[in-house]
């Protein structure tokens, strides 16, 4: 069941062309990342499906609803520019957010005192949000975006302004939301936080959507026949190259504190990873081995600084 579904949407600003026929979905229960580089179109896409901005043509349904007021009561949007009050107090700031969406002021009140606990910000309720450090600022903004319980959670690069410590409470703290059935979108320039959260990511470049699906099935795409191996003695590459398995072996520069010998292979098509182990282990003992997928970043990068376009077509997943 789909929460989010969005349909050929076009954007221009004046001359420009901010989104070009995207159409995407997400399903209920994922946490999706949305990728993209610097002017991609990520900003604009999250702000129509929040109605505070209007596309020029396509549509966009929030859980069966078309974007509107009524849709974004569902959403808790955290957009890239903070927009908290300096002047009021963080308990009055929060409940405002929440009741903007709709939300009962008891229940809010509930809400919010759970939330400022698992931040840390217990007895910080009374102080006004300029005498915050930009890290707590940074968790109010969370907490008001948060406490009316919506389903469907946008977070635009949450994680910036938290040190470590507060960038694991949050990662926790949306594996809890989601395991209690919150759907959650993640648009973000850190990859390392993209591939540990989601389940699924959305690449857009230059306003168009390049790929969507899960992470996993994308990286299985990407696979590039690369194996590392490392060896306890030394193996006579010439006679590996022979074995007419092979494409390529280089022996990788050593790495201090690593034992035995390290070689990257370049598979023949079609050959299988057992008949690759079994040619090497006549030559010697096999200490690791393993096959090469690329990271998150690998295929951002193939796919927004240019890859054969055929690669790009493969992709038959309609969900993101
Ligand atoms: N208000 C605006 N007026 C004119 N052009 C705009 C406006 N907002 C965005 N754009 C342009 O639309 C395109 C998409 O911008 P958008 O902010 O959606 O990208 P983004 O992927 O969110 O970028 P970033 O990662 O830098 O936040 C860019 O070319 C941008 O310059």
């Amino acid at each position: 069941m789909e929460i989010l579904q969005i349909d050929g949407l076009v954007k221009h600003y004046a001359s420009t062309k901010a989104l070009d026929n995207v159409s995407l979905s997400v399903a209920k229960g994922e946490i999706c990342g949305l990728l993209g580089p610097n002017g991609a179109g990520k900003t604009t896409i999250l702000r129509i499906i929040n109605n505070l901005l209007v596309s020029d043509a396509g549509s966009v349904l929030v859980n069966g609803i078309p974007a509107s007021l009524e849709a974004s009561r569902n959403i808790g949007y955290m957009p890239e520019e903070r927009g908290l009050y300096d002047k009021m107090r963080v308990e009055d700031q929060i409940l405002y957010f929440g009741q903007l969406k709709g939300g009962d002021k008891a229940r809010l009140r509930n809400v919010m005192g759970e939330y400022m606990e698992i931040f840390n910000l217990t007895g910080q309720g009374k102080r006004k949000i300029k005498e915050l450090s930009k890290g707590n600022q940074q968790k109010v903004q969370i907490i008001a975006t948060l406490v009316h319980e919506p389903e469907l959670v946008i977070l635009d690069e949450p994680f910036s302004g938290f040190d470590p410590i507060n960038g694991a409470l949050l990662r926790d703290l949306i594996a809890r939301l989601n395991e209690k059935g919150s759907t959650i979108i993640l648009s973000s320039h850190n990859m390392p936080a993209i591939e540990e959260m989601c389940s699924s990511i959305a690449l857009i470049n230059h306003g168009k959507l390049l790929v969507k699906g899960d992470i996993s099935d994308i990286k299985e795409q990407h696979r590039t026949s690369e194996l590392l191996l490392t060896t306890r003695n030394q193996l006579s590459i010439p006679l590996l190259m022979d074995s007419s398995l092979l494409e390529n072996v280089e022996t990788i520069p050593p790495v201090k504190g690593r034992k035995g010998y390290a070689y990257s292979i370049i598979k023949k098509p079609g050959i299988r990873n057992t008949d690759i182990l079994n040619a090497i282990s006549i030559q010697g003992e096999i200490l690791h081995f393993e096959e090469k997928l690329p990271s998150l970043n690998d295929i951002f990068l193939n796919y927004t600084t240019g890859q054969p376009s055929q690669e790009k077509s493969n992709f038959t997943h309609t969900s993101c």
